[in-house]
């Protein structure tokens, strides 16, 4: 993966990726979001709200391949219920005592804070016309008074999203820019929109170690390639050998969806009464139509002393 600094690289932020893909930037305050679009349709948009990415359309622009709830909030007040959620510092409920992360929300501040459009970055990956690469920041001096004094370490993020023909990109850099070590964890939420729950099959976990957070929260091995949905399902997979998860549907490839630098995996689906009890899930009976598979580094923490750099993230190809 390249090795691309935290905050300098947001100043080198260029208009490099392509005269022809089209940036917009639309709404204002926590509404607005950035709508990058290539010139053969497909596009994506980033809520600066946790940098969600609450769109992507593949096909020419005719195929949406993210859930998002028709009662998401998309105006600052709650985190996006649907597509790419940002989870930093901490996964779930952060430990109860003892940790710094312990006074943080569920799935910690990134997803709830407002992001910095950075722009488009230098054409290092020898993107053409075909990719659009968007960079977004948040540093500590960015986080909200509750959050910073929750977390109160000097970090700086740069989350980058590139748009190509089928695939789209997010990668994290998590810099420390303190003179504190911290720890943390991340995860990108990301909630597929397939047709028909009772169809698909999450593949490519065969072998792994999962905690069921549903059933006993207690260790289980992966024993069948291909994992069906038939009722609510929590599971964290760790240190997975193999690169690459697959959603299947109706025995077609759907998705892939390939990790770098990440070892874990959480496979998610809220099934009736949890999608009916969570007030901003709708339609209610949408969990048929969703599926969160969500890339991340959630087993232990990740380490960084000063001036330390961690980089990871996931390529989701959509196979339609
Ligand atoms: O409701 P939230 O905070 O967005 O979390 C949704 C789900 O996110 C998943 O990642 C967790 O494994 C689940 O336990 C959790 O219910």
């Amino acid at each position: 993966m390249v090795d691309r600094t935290n905050r300098p690289s947001a100043l080198k932020a260029t208009d490099a990726a392509g005269p022809e893909a089209q940036i917009d930037i639309v709404g204002s305050g926590a509404s607005s979001k950035v709508i990058a679009t290539l010139p053969s349709g497909e596009s994506v948009e980033v809520l600066l709200f946790g940098a969600t990415v609450t769109s992507w359309k593949s096909n020419g622009g005719k195929t949406e391949n993210l859930w998002l709830s028709e009662k998401a909030a998309l105006d600052g007040s709650k985190a996006v219920r649907g597509g790419v959620p940002v989870v930093f510092p901490v996964f779930g409920p952060p430990p109860k005592s003892d940790h710094p992360t312990s006074s943080l929300p569920q799935h910690g501040f990134a997803r709830t804070s407002r992001w910095e459009f950075l722009g488009k970055s230098s054409a290092e990956d020898a993107l053409g016309s075909d990719s659009v690469k968007l960079d977004f920041g948040l540093y500590s001096s960015g986080l909200t008074d509750e959050a910073r004094k929750a977390w109160p370490l000097d970090f700086g993020l740069v989350y980058s999203v590139t748009l190509s023909k089928d695939s789209l990109q997010t990668v994290i850099n998590v810099r420390n820019e303190g003179e504190q070590s911290f720890e943390f964890q991340f995860l990108l939420h990301t909630y597929f929109k397939i047709q028909d729950i009772s169809k698909v099959a999450v593949n490519g976990l065969l072998g792994v170690t999962y905690i069921d957070k549903v059933l006993d929260a207690t260790e289980h091995k992966q024993s069948d390639n291909s994992i069906k949905i038939t009722g609510e399902v929590d599971r964290v997979y760790a240190s997975i050998p193999q690169d690459t998860t697959s959603i299947v549907e109706d025995g077609k490839p759907r998705f892939d969806v390939v990790r770098d630098n990440l070892q874990d995996t959480v496979v998610w689906n809220p099934w009736i009464e949890k999608a009916k009890s969570m007030g901003d899930f709708s339609p209610d009976d949408d969990y048929k139509h969703m599926v969160c598979v969500e890339v991340g580094a959630v087993q232990g923490w990740q380490k960084l002393d000063k001036g330390e750099v961690f980089e990871g993230g996931q390529t989701i190809k959509s196979l339609l």
